[in-house]
């Protein structure tokens, strides 16, 4: 079984519009990262057939990173909900996740309920639901990440969900796994 440790990064992840990075990235992965459909939908797709599981990895309440509050457009030290699962497709992880939505817009939508129900499968049955723009980095998670040797994240993505009245901003990055199993380039 993977385990996974909070990894420190020193550095601020740098987020840009997801356009500003298509010249750094292959056609494939470009697919991936650049796509608004529902990411649970397309990993069961990839894999084949593979069973497709979400492991829960942390929920409950904690203080948003920095860049996330700023996604928010929340106060900063202020307590959110925060997610953090891994989408695994057979044995591997393929992508991990952090979603944060701030705790005085939850009203009953039962999130907290989902376990390793997958997020997306739930927000992307919400007939309202709005996603704002997709924003990318090269960086990598400073939390979750698989504790087996050379596993590497390739990109990272960003957006922030509304549905009503709560924004939810999900952030997901795409393992190395993910990128040797469909034998995808690097970048
Ligand atoms: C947002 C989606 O949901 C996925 C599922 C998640 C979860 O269960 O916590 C987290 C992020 C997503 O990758 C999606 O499927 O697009």
């Amino acid at each position: 079984m993977v385990t996974f440790s909070f990894r420190q990064a020193y550095a601020f992840p740098v987020w840009q519009p997801v356009a500003a990075l298509r010249p750094a990235m292959s056609a494939a992965w470009w697919k991936w990262v650049a796509s608004t459909d529902s990411l649970t939908a397309r990993l069961q797709a990839a894999g084949a057939g593979q069973p497709f599981r979400v492991r829960l990895l942390r929920q409950g309440a904690g203080v948003p990173l920095h860049d996330e509050a700023q996604a928010l457009g929340i106060e900063l030290r202020r307590y959110a909900w925060l997610r953090e699962v891994a989408l695994c497709v057979g044995d591997n992880p393929w992508v991990v996740a952090r979603s944060v939505a701030p705790l005085t817009q939850l009203k009953g939508q039962r999130l907290e309920q989902l376990g390793e129900r997958s997020l997306g499968s739930w927000l992307f049955r919400q007939p309202d639901l709005v996603r704002g723009p997709l924003e990318a980095t090269s960086g990598a998670p400073r939390f979750a990440f698989p504790q087996v040797a050379g596993v590497k994240s390739r990109w990272g993505r960003r957006s922030v969900f509304q549905h009503g009245g709560l924004s939810l901003l999900v952030q997901e990055y795409f393992l190395s796994t993910m990128a040797d199993d469909l034998r995808l380039s690097s970048r």
